[in-house]
């Protein structure tokens, strides 16, 4: 059922952003393939929207059709392939954990990372030196003109935190990951509660955010950049970059998404001049927002 006028807010791991103009969760193909044509016919863009854990949102909301992707569900873990097939709007922490208690390795690294399968897919989501890329064998996509087609990673152009999805119209629907079965479910769950453990010490995961802000550039993570820079808990508004990870803006409560926008670009400023280095946002900045 597509909806007009939905909050956006609270489906972004941010909790800021305007309303959509229209909304949809399909639940199948078939509904993914009608959402689409009825955007297509209406001639409006179509933005899709998974966990909303790498967006964010501008006030002003979305015009054309949004589609969450979370109604999207299918988990299958084929012991005989160690192949674990998954549609696109599965939970990525959850998934982790259930490859966890099946004594599946290979997905540890991922439960900390609050997204969808198709965004890791998309953002080539990846932590503690493991990433979607390495683990992806195939993804399902659909182009906005319904075509479906298998790629692989090679056809993705996978780099850092890239793919040629970014941009793209292109919709994954599922994904086929290798993993490892046949371990001690104990020493998986272990390895996994670590993970989590070593992050939330690591990173402010009390506030919303949206992970790390910027792409690491180079020799020197963003996070050392910034906080070398003396930016460490400068608050525009309910906007505040962590005092625990520099590389964190972090809603203290009540942030708007411009509050939170003209801090990336003052960080942004502040470090090219410290610098002489623009950091790149890794965080997808969608809708209007006012260049000052
Ligand atoms: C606390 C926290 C910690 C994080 N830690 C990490 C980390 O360690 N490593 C890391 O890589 N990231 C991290 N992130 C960022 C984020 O979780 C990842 O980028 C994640 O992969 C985004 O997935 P998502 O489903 O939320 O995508 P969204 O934010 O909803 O969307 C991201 C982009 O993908 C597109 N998209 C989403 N689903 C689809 C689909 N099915 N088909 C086509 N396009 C789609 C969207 O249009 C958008 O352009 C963190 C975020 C938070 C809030
Ligand atoms: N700072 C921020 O902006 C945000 C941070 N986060 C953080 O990101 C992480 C992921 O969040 P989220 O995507 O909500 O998922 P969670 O990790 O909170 O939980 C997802 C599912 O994983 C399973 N699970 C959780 N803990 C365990 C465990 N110890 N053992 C076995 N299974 C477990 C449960 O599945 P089941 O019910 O099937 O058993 C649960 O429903 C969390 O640490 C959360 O605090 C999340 C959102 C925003
Ligand atoms: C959270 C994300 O991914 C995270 C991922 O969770 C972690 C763990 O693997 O490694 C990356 O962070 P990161 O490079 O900041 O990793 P950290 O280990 O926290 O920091 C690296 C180094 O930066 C320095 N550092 C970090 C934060 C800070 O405030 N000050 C500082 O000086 C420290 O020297 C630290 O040793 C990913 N970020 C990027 C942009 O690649 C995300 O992409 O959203």
């Amino acid at each position: 059922m597509i909806q007009s006028k939905v909050s956006l807010a609270s489906h972004t791991s941010y909790r800021v952003g305007g309303p959509a103009e229209w909304y949809v969760a399909p639940k199948n193909l078939d509904e993914m393939q009608a959402s689409l044509a009825w955007a297509a016919e209406q001639g409006l863009s179509a933005t899709l929207l998974g966990g909303g854990s790498n967006l964010l949102i501008s006030d002003q909301g979305l015009s054309g059709l949004v589609i969450g992707t979370r109604g999207l569900r299918h988990t299958h873990f084929d012991l005989a392939t160690g192949q674990l097939h998954v549609a696109a709007g599965e939970s990525l922490p959850r998934l982790a954990w259930k490859a966890a208690r099946l004594g599946w390795q290979g997905l540890e690294w991922a439960v900390g990372i609050p997204g969808t399968v198709g965004g890791a897919v998309v953002m080539n989501a990846g932590a503690h030196g493991s990433s979607t890329a390495e683990i992806l064998v195939q993804a399902e996509v659909l182009s906005r003109f319904g075509k479906l087609e298998v790629l692989t990673p090679k056809d993705l152009a996978y780099r850092y935190r890239t793919s040629n999805l970014q941009n793209s119209d292109r919709v994954v629907l599922q994904a086929t990951f290798a993993l490892q079965p046949g371990a001690d479910p104990a020493l998986v769950l272990a390895d996994t509660t670590d993970q989590l453990r070593h992050r939330r010490s690591s990173q402010p995961y009390h506030l919303p955010s949206c992970g790390s802000v910027f792409r690491n550039p180079g020799p020197k993570p963003a996070g050392w950049l910034i906080e070398q820079a003396g930016l460490k808990g400068y608050q525009i508004g309910g906007a505040q970059v962590a005092e625990r990870h520099a590389n964190f803006i972090v809603n203290c409560g009540g942030a708007t998404a411009t509050e939170i926008f003209q801090l990336i670009r003052y960080v942004q400023e502040q470090v090219e001049q410290r610098w002489s280095f623009l950091l790149e946002p890794e965080v997808r900045i969608i809708g209007e927002f006012q260049h000052s």
